[in-house]
């Protein structure tokens, strides 16, 4: 018998009268079987083994037993789980009996958990035929992993200690304990965690960023550390009144989202921006120790954020499925030269990367259009000191996105970050952006998300939906956009009666860029680009000019609320948003 194992303790959550279920016969059984026959036929000659040693073990141990059609529907009788269980198959092989069950019962979801990746690649190709003919009842979720690895199943132990000696003004509030939500009765099935001290790690990941459009990583000891005295040196600099004078974003640069560096103010959020390669051009000379302290402390982990990434980036490029759109881009940031000597770092290419560290209020309140898709290629987000970052990560049976957020970070250990991709990574990959956004639940949080973003004169090739054009001016059209009018492949899509609000919005974006553009020629200290850059920013922007901008009209009308406002607040209401955070505390710019 293989070790498999039908999971019917905790994985089953029965409600107090379970809802009649449908007979198991009126389901569309035999197309269900013949999508199976011929999945069988087409499998590959030699399956390899995988999953390391044990991997090996079970290979051997696994006499493929499968849980046949008639025990299927045994099992079913016996359970009899009600339509909101959620059943897992721990050790699911191929998947035959987990969608012989996801056929005939409709449930929240069916899991299957499997070791061996070849297994669970046919389960995946299994997964896709049935649902393509919407054999599915029950949305399948497929996992590679090993079960023993599986240990965000139970809600995350407490915080590391800080170093000896370390800094702490205030206790930080508990870390992912909540007064209000009680945690949800199921874990969510999510993926492993990869340990990055692994030399395979980027691999496994980008394997996970494929399938889930985020993975889940362990930090090295080294980096839980760093994270953590960044926190601390947050709290500590951000409730100093001297240090967060001399670390303000000057006020001629606040506008240049994708260069500036300093603190920036908001009512129920403050945060601290690093644009590693951009010199920093503060006010204030920066003396006092908990500023001082707090920028050698985001320096750190921006460094080892984008090591992470890059690593990434270099497997999604020359990888398994690799991606020669990506391939050019990176050897395109390599010809970028050094940052100024001033710069936080001086690893060349990708100037726009930044990495902002945040402080929300208790009062920061979710707004129904904060779900957002990052614009670059890359984010790394440490685990917070409070969860509530929630992603829609799962695809239903019919293949679209799921609207239903899952609280992501309740279920990361504290030695974790979640890395996914941005609008330009699904530009150049076709990997979704990941839909996220932050809901801290009046608990105050502080998180340290890093963007890994290419350099603004970096040309983008044109594809299907997207017409050459540069980073920067890439990025204009996503700006211009509501959240709700960009899509996971970055692509703005308005309503038809918004469009000409839509080009105002583009052309004033468009203005700022030129602006920043030509104050940025000015200024010797900024990255240069070379000749041929600047002739190819040169082609693009005329064609951008002859043609217009490229919009996307959709026909319908979704339920989403269109046009939600932007507050791009001009100077006087910034000054008095600052006055106001002295009180309690400016700004609105959420897409990072
Ligand atoms: O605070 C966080 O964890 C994420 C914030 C975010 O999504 C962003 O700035 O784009
Ligand atoms: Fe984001």
């Amino acid at each position: 018998m293989a070790p498999r194992l039908l999971a019917a303790m905790h994985a089953f959550a029965f409600s107090a009268s379970p809802p009649a279920c449908p007979s198991a016969w009126d389901m569309p059984i035999p197309a269900v079987r013949s999508v199976i026959e011929e999945w069988r036929r087409d499998a590959p000659a030699q399956p390899s083994s995988d999953g390391g040693a044990r991997g090996a073990m079970y290979e051997q141990a696994a006499t493929d037993g499968q849980l046949e059609e008639e025990g299927v529907v045994q099992l079913l009788e016996l359970l009899d789980p009600p339509a909101s269980a959620v059943f897992a198959d721990l050790g699911s092989g191929r998947g035959e009996a987990l969608f012989h069950i996801a056929a005939r019962r409709e449930m929240t979801r069916a899991v299957g958990v499997e070791l061996l990746r070849t297994r669970h690649e046919r389960a995946c190709e299994l997964r896709q035929k049935l649902e393509a003919r919407k054999l599915l009842r029950t949305p399948v979720s497929l996992v590679h992993g090993d079960l023993l690895d599986m240990r965000a199943h139970a809600p995350p132990s407490t915080r590391t200690t800080p170093p000896p000696g370390a800094a702490r003004p205030r206790p930080l509030p508990a870390p992912h304990t909540s007064a209000c939500t009680p945690p949800p009765l199921l874990p969510p099935m999510l993926p492993p965690a990869i340990d990055t001290v692994e030399p395979d790690w980027a691999v496994r990941a980008c394997e996970q960023l494929r399938e889930r459009l985020y993975a889940r990583l362990r930090l090295r000891p080294r980096e839980v550390r760093r994270v953590r005295e960044l926190y601390d040196a947050t709290q500590h600099a951000f409730s100093c009144r001297h240090s967060r004078r001399q670390l303000r974003v000057p006020e001629r640069e606040m506008d240049e989202l994708d260069h500036r560096n300093g603190y920036v103010a908001d009512p129920h959020r403050e945060w601290l921006e690093l644009h590693c390669s951009t010199p920093t051009t503060y006010e204030y000379e920066i003396t006092a120790p908990p500023a001082v302290h707090l920028m050698a402390c985001a320096t750190r982990v921006a460094r080892f954020c984008r090591e992470r990434c890059d690593e990434a980036l270099r497997e999604l490029a020359h990888g398994a499925g690799a991606c020669s759109h990506l391939s050019q881009l990176l050897t395109d940031e390599d010809r970028i030269p050094p940052p100024p000597a001033d710069a936080a770092e001086s690893e060349r290419g990708f100037v726009e990367s930044m990495l902002r560290v945040y402080q929300y209020s208790r009062d920061f309140q979710l707004r129904p259009d904060d779900g957002h898709h990052d614009v670059g290629l890359l984010t790394i987000i440490p685990r917070s000191t409070s969860p509530g970052l929630q992603i829609q990560p799962e695809k239903d049976a019919r293949g679209s996105w799921r609207a239903e957020w899952l609280d992501v970070e309740r279920w990361m250990a504290d030695d974790e970050a979640i890395l996914f991709g941005g609008m330009t990574l699904a530009r150049l990959t076709g990997i979704p952006a990941l839909f996220h956004r932050v809901d801290v639940g009046g608990r105050v949080r502080i998180s340290a998300p890093f963007f890994q973003r290419p350099s603004p004169g970096i040309l983008l090739p044109a594809t299907r939906r997207h017409d050459e054009e540069t980073v920067d001016v890439f990025n204009a059209k996503t700006r211009a956009a509501y959240n709700d009018e960009l899509t996971g492949a970055g692509v703005v899509v308005v309503a038809p009666h918004h469009a000409r609000d839509y080009e105002r919005r583009l052309a004033k974006e468009l203005r700022s860029l030129d602006s920043v553009r030509s104050r940025r020629r000015g200024d010797a200290s900024s990255p240069r680009l070379s000749a041929a850059e600047t002739e190819a920013r040169g082609r693009a922007d005329e064609r951008r000019e002859r043609k217009g901008p490229r919009v996307d009209v959709r026909r319908e009308r979704s339920g989403k609320r269109w046009g939600s406002p932007r507050s791009g607040s001009p100077a006087a209401e910034r000054r008095a948003d600052e006055r106001r955070w002295e009180r309690v505390g400016g700004r609105e710019d959420w897409r990072g």
